[in-house]
């Protein structure tokens, strides 16, 4: 072996040896992994993502992926006539919409099964209809109708919880059931979110389309890299916030709340962007912290 060999040889080992007290610390702990945009749509950067997954259940954690497929539905509904539309960031959701919809969204859980169980994980796809998981009000923005689009009132992680004993990695596509039994489209971002506070998660990664969240959307220098709830809230009052970043940012403070110890905002466009946020020090993308985490966080962490 050449000295050069040997001093990558080296940096493999260090980097394998800086992943240790992250994998003893998230032991047997349950992530959720929210899996949408250009993540999603690029197949190289699809199956780094599912390999990342597919790592994180090797070493001993519990993933579950929550996913969306948001572009998929709308390129769906366009070739079939009709023009997508979106109000304060959720689809509208007439009854042929809800069909494709409920389609195209199995069709991307059944993609994402299927390239796990490559990786020899034995992974189950299900929607939030299955085992009565996600039951939904009728959601209305700025009390307009948009049609069927879900408000998740509960939660029944039973199914989740068998899954997981069995070892099975739960993959859940964002469909809720109405109290008139009708299916109900659910913003993949409210199901993550919903689904890791029922669970009790250590974690919520939601993978995007950007870096993190910027202090000043029109400076690419002002990326934060961790926000503690109340400089979240103080950001989302200071109006700096839009678009899909508002209710992202909104589930964040709202899973940190309610017992998710970690909450990041990760750019799904960086290849293996979860490995490079869980198992080093630096961590990328910007991290969502309760004020008792951020004190405590990595206190334990020693490398
Ligand atoms: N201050 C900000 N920091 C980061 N992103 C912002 C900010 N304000 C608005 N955004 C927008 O929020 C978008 C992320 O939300 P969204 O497109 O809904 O993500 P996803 O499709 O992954 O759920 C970014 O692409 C960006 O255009
Ligand atoms: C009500 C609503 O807007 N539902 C979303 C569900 C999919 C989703 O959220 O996908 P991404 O995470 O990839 O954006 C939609 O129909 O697009």
């Amino acid at each position: 072996m050449t000295t050069i060999d040997m001093k990558e040889e080296l940096y493999k080992a260090q980097i394998l040896v800086e992943a240790l007290p992250y994998i003893q610390k998230f032991n047997r702990k349950i992530i959720v992994v929210k899996y949408g945009g250009s993540a999603m749509v690029d197949e190289d950067l699809k199956r780094k993502v599912i390999q990342d997954v597919a790592l994180l259940k090797l070493v001993g954690f519990k993933p579950i992926i929550v996913h969306g497929g948001g572009k998929e539905i709308s390129s769906w509904v366009k070739k079939s006539g009709m023009e997508p539309k979106f109000i304060n960031g959720l689809r509208v959701t007439d009854e042929p919409t809800m069909e494709i919809a409920e389609m195209v969204l199995n069709k991307v859980n059944k993609s994402l099964v299927s390239l796990l169980e490559e990786l020899g994980i034995k992974a189950c796809g299900i929607s939030g209809k299955d085992g009565g998981m996600l039951r939904v009000d009728k959601k209305l923005s700025g009390g307009e109708d948009i049609g069927f689009v879900g408000d998740i009132k509960s939660v029944d992680t039973t199914l989740i919880h068998s899954l997981l004993k069995d070892d099975f990695l739960p993959v859940i596509c964002p469909i809720g059931f109405g109290d008139d039994h009708h299916a109900y489209n659910i913003n993949a971002d409210d199901a993550a979110c919903a689904i890791a506070r029922a669970v009790g998660a250590e974690k919520l990664a939601f993978l995007t389309d950007i870096e993190g969240v910027y202090r000043d959307f029109n400076d690419k220098d002002s990326l934060i890299s961790e926000l503690s709830t109340t400089e979240a809230k103080d950001l989302l009052a200071s109006g700096t916030i839009g678009g899909g970043m508002l209710p992202k940012l909104n589930n964040c403070i709202d899973a940190v709340e309610n017992g998710v110890s970690r909450v990041h905002i990760l750019d799904g466009r960086i290849p293996h962007c979860l490995l490079l946020e869980i198992f080093t020090n630096k961590g990328i993308g910007t991290a969502i912290l309760s004020e008792e985490a951020e004190k405590f966080y990595n206190a334990d962490i020693v490398c």
